[in-house]
């Protein structure tokens, strides 16, 4: 079960009539292998929407969450609420700590309910289990893709039982650091775009289709946190809803007893 938990939490055709709109008509830039395609993502909308980069696109939701909310979820992962994940512990790909926050909190259920609207009311089950995550100086998440390429994954039974492919990462930064930790994109196209982490401000972009199919453009980091701790919650909307609650359940409950023993 952990190791479901983390295979849920470490990567990434829907089976029913996609309720998201679609920016059918824009073509994205000339590199990466999704360029000859026509883009055909999920689009967040939202009062303080703002696009941070047009081609691909990338988001930006200033006061996604209030103060309070941030401090709550940063709270409740300090006063143990939450669970901790032992990721990317051996490998290096990410050396911060991160909590297994799903439905643990209210401060969580909050901050999935503006997820749900920002994709025009899809139902909870459309999201991936949400974590919390502290950065601490030196600490960073490597080089990476949200979405799963196509070699990685077998359409099957199981897969859409967890949503299926990742379509779109929405991070929202609940505590800035005094320097560094900004979220880079390493594709072209992006022009050395990096985000400065700001308290309240949502991230959003595309990492897959609404389909399923993995944007190899999307490359992106959490840049080494050079001062203070920088605090981030977040969750991937999935292209289908998820079926497997239970075994989510589950999994967190593992992670419980870990937390236990140690
Ligand atoms: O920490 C960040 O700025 C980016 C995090 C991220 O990309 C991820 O958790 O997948
Ligand atoms: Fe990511």
């Amino acid at each position: 079960m952990l190791l479901l938990l983390l295979a849920l939490t470490s990567s990434a055709e829907a089976l029913f009539a996609n309720p998201l709109a679609a920016l059918s008509d824009l073509v994205g830039p000339t590199d990466g292998p999704i360029s000859q395609r026509r883009a055909n993502f999920a689009v967040p909308s939202h009062p303080n929407l703002k696009a941070l980069h047009d081609s691909p696109p990338v988001y930006q939701i200033p006061g996604f969450l209030n103060d309070e909310e941030c401090d709550a979820l940063v709270h409740a992962a300090l006063e143990r609420k939450f669970p901790r994940i032992p990721y990317g512990a051996k490998n290096k790909i990410f050396t911060g700590t991160k909590w297994a926050a799903h439905k643990q909190d209210p401060s969580v259920d909050q901050f999935l309910s503006y997820a749900c609207e920002v994709f025009g009311g899809v139902p909870e089950t459309r999201f991936d289990p949400v974590t919390v995550t502290r950065y601490s100086a030196g600490q960073y998440q490597a080089k990476h893709l949200d979405a799963r390429l196509q070699h990685q994954i077998v359409r099957n039974k199981a897969y859409l039982a967890t949503g299926g492919q990742r379509i779109a990462q929405l991070i929202c930064y609940l505590q800035a650091p005094a320097a560094g930790g900004e979220t880079r994109f390493f594709g072209p196209a992006f022009g050395g775009l990096a985000v400065p982490p700001k308290k309240g401000t949502a991230l959003i972009f595309p990492t897959a289709t609404l389909d399923g199919l993995a944007d190899e453009r999307y490359l992106h980091s959490g840049e080494p946190v050079i001062k203070g701790d920088k605090w981030i919650v977040g969750t991937w909307l999935m292209e289908a809803e998820r079926t497997d609650g239970a075994d989510v359940r589950k999994a967190i409950e593992e992670l419980w007893k870990l937390e236990a023993r140690s």
